[in-house]
């Protein structure tokens, strides 16, 4: 099952630049929370902070403080933290020189699972989440290369997924795709949200509307406004995210 994140006072920074301010967010086990606003507001930077990942940028400053059930993610080792919060990034990014099945055991050896057996079954069902492994069970020693980028789209959520985390982290992950894929993309999110809590930033209002529970407007590093989707779209209650969704800037 999925977990829920607190954030509390989550503020970030690039050297001396701020680019998040006093962020409060509750987000909820086993929903789908999209992350929408303009251009440069701090949507990526927010959520490399929910796997503690923006802290890995030299120069690179958070505070405040971010908790994954009850636990801090700043009282556990980051490694053990983006286990636990998997991230899927706007370009595909296979490793290029390993093979499809490879791609997903490495991360499962790294984890400590070594009998072949144990291996084989757990990239099978990571694939099958995927809704990955009819296109490649033929194939699975082929190098991921060989893939459509939709497909090395869902290569990178199996990945992802095959070390069971608790939380997925998506950065426009279907922006860099076809109508097609995306649309497998927005389906698979809705499979898997039933076991996973999963955040998506999204530059796609349609799809932000399609896919989330609820949805976070930010601008210019601020929280401005987070409801259930349903109200964000209809009955926004800021004037600049009423400006931003029916398009007047962004
Ligand atoms: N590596 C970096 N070094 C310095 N500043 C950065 C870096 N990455 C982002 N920024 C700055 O941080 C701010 C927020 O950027 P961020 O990428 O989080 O925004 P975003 O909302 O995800 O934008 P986009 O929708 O264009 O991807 C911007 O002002 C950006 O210029």
């Amino acid at each position: 099952m999925g977990k829920s994140m607190t954030v509390r006072r989550l503020q970030a920074w690039y050297g001396q630049h701020q680019v998040l301010h006093n962020i409060d967010m509750d987000i909820e086990e086993n929903r789908v929370t999209a992350i929408i606003g303009p251009s440069g507001c701090g949507k990526s930077t927010f959520i490399r902070c929910l796997n503690r990942m923006h802290e890995t940028h030299p120069q690179a400053r958070v505070d405040g403080d971010i908790r994954l059930g009850d636990e801090s993610l700043f009282d556990l080792d980051p490694v053990d933290v983006r286990r636990v919060v998997g991230m899927v990034f706007q370009k595909p990014n296979p490793f290029p020189t390993m093979s499809i099945f490879d791609n997903i055991a490495i991360g499962l050896k790294l984890a400590g699972i070594r009998r072949s057996g144990e291996l084989r079954d757990r990239v099978e069902r990571a694939l099958r989440m995927a809704a990955l492994w009819d296109e490649v069970k033929d194939r699975l020693a082929k190098p991921a290369t060989a893939l459509s980028g939709g497909q090395q789209q869902r290569l990178c959520i199996a990945r992802a997924l095959a070390v069971e985390p608790e939380v997925l982290l998506m950065d426009e992950p279907a922006s860099a795709l076809d109508p097609i894929s995306t649309m497998r993309i927005e389906e698979l999110i809705e499979e898997i949200k039933q076991t996973y809590t999963i955040v998506i930033v999204t530059h796609n209002m349609q799809q932000a509307a399609r896919i989330a529970d609820k949805t976070a407007f930010f601008y210019q590093g601020h929280l401005i406004e987070m409801d259930d989707t349903s109200q964000m779209f209809t009955k926004p209650k800021d004037k600049r995210t009423e400006d931003y969704i029916t398009g007047r800037f962004g």
